[in-house]
Order: structure tokens, then sequence, then C-alpha cells
């Protein structure tokens, strides 16, 4: 059976919705997502197999889904650094890097560094409204991405993927495969692509929101923030 996706067009109407009909603010939705992220991580990398995650942060809300899942991770005992060349000026986003500033958290300017000093990467660069040719100052990292040993957890999409067909034909991100996926809301198409372990996490969707856009999700347990499912999009 294949699993049912939720395209990137429907996947942006679903999040006005969410807002507008569903009354959630931008910073309560984006505190769920980084809170699933963090869970995921969690659940795949526990600190005993190394605390040094380094978080690169894209320009939009995927971006902003990394910056809270660092704080969470921190919280939990791991230690982020964040690496986010094209910091978002507004209100939100600038409360979000303050808090990971009072924690002392690092910001780095040097990804390649970064990344041989790390022990698991979150790629928070681009989510459902990436589209195109990746532009500067991201072919680079997402080259570095493709050729890293050290395993790689992709908020919502892999950066540089379609999010209807996939990997890019060429260039940048075209051998890029993470090993963990978490898709917040629902799967987007793309994950007919993806090979690694995949979860699903934004526990925030109501049955009237579910009922709408015809959307399969697994069952939450107890006070998870995200579920485990299998390439038919049954929980395992
Ligand atoms: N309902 C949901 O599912 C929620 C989704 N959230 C997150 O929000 C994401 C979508 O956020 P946004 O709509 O802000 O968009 P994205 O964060 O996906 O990306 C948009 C940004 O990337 C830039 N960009 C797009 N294509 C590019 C290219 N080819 N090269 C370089 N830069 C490019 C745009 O200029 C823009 O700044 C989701 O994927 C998810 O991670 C959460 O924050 C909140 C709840
Ligand atoms: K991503």
């Amino acid at each position: 059976m294949a699993m049912k996706t939720l395209s990137a067009k429907n996947a942006a109407a679903l999040d006005k919705d969410l807002m507008s009909i569903g009354a959630f603010s931008i910073d309560q939705l984006m505190e769920l997502a980084g809170l699933s992220v963090s869970q995921a991580v969690y659940r795949i990398h526990p600190p005993s197999r190394g605390r040094r995650i380094l978080v690169a942060c894209g320009p939009g809300n995927n971006g902003g889904d990394g910056l809270v899942a660092a704080r969470h991770l921190w919280h939990y005992g791991y230690k982020p650094m964040i690496y986010y060349p094209k910091q978002a000026k507004n209100d939100l986003y600038q409360r979000l890097s303050t808090q990971l500033k009072n924690l002392n958290i690092p910001f780095t300017d040097d990804f390649p560094t970064a990344l041989e000093e790390t022990d698991h990467v979150i790629d928070a660069i681009f989510g459902f409204s990436f589209s195109g040719e990746v532009r500067e100052p991201f072919p680079a990292v997402i080259r570095a991405l493709e050729e890293t040993r050290i395993p790689v957890t992709s908020v919502d999409a892999p950066s540089s993927w379609n999010i209807e067909e996939g990997p890019p034909k060429e260039g940048p991100g075209a051998k890029f495969n993470p090993e963990v996926l978490v898709s917040l809301t629902a799967p987007k198409p793309l994950v007919k692509y993806f090979k690694g372990r995949h979860f699903i996490g934004g526990r925030f969707v109501s049955p009237d929101i579910r009922k709408k856009y015809d959307l399969w999700l697994p069952e939450y347990e107890g006070i998870d923030q995200v579920v485990e499912v299998g390439s038919n999009g049954q929980k395992l």
C-alpha cells in the first residue's frame, strides 16, 4: 500500500488553516514541530552516542524548527552548535536566537569545521516552500551534507529535494540521502525516494483538518511527539 502524502501546495494551505481555523500561532506550531524533531533525535541518537549536534538552519520556518529543536536538545543534555547564515529579522526568530544565546549555545559561520567536530547533524535548511536550484550560500552546505559520514536528520524534507519529485537529477543534493527524516504534520510526496528511518511529528492536527486534507496519520503513543513509520506509512 502506498503512503498517503500531502503536496507542497496542500502543506502550505494546511499550515494557513492551522493558524486561521485552528487558531494556533506560528510560535506554537514551531514549538511543537521543533519538540518533535528533538524527540526523534533523542530516539535515534541518545546522548550516549555523542552529545555534539550541529543544527543547520535555513532562512524560513524550517530553520525556526531547527532553532527550537536545538533548545530542547540542550535541555536533554546535548551540546548543540548553530549554523544560521541567513538569519530572519522578525521578532519570532530574534527571540528564538536570544533563547539559544542565553543558554550559551554557540553560533558558527564555519560549516565545514563544525561538521568535522560533531556527532550528528540536523538539516533544518529548507522545508515545503523550497523550489528551484539551491542558492548561495547553501550549495556548499548541501554538498558537505551529501559527502559526510556523520548521520543527518532532515526536518520535513531533505534540503535541496523537490517536494513532489525528490532529489535533483544533478548538482547539490543529487546524492544526498539523510539517515533520518521527520515529516511534520504528514509526509510529503518526496518520501517515496527516501530510504532511511522515517518519523512523523507535529502532533497538532484536529479531526476537522485531518478530514479536510484526507490525512492518514499514525496513532501517537502516550506523551510521544513522534511516531516511527515504515515505507507504507504504517506505524513500526
Ligand atoms: N504545519 C506545519 O507542518 C508546520 C511547518 N513548519 C515548518 O515550516 C516549513 C515551511 O516553512 P516556510 O514556508 O517558511 O519555508 P521553508 O523554510 O521551507 O523555506 C523558505 C525559505 O527558503 C528560501 N528558499 C526557497 N527556495 C530556495 C532556493 N532554491 N535556494 C535558496 N533559498 C531558497 C526562501 O526564500 C525562504 O526564505 C515546513 O517545512 C516545516 O518545517 C513549522 O514551523 C510549523 C508547522
Ligand atoms: K530540511
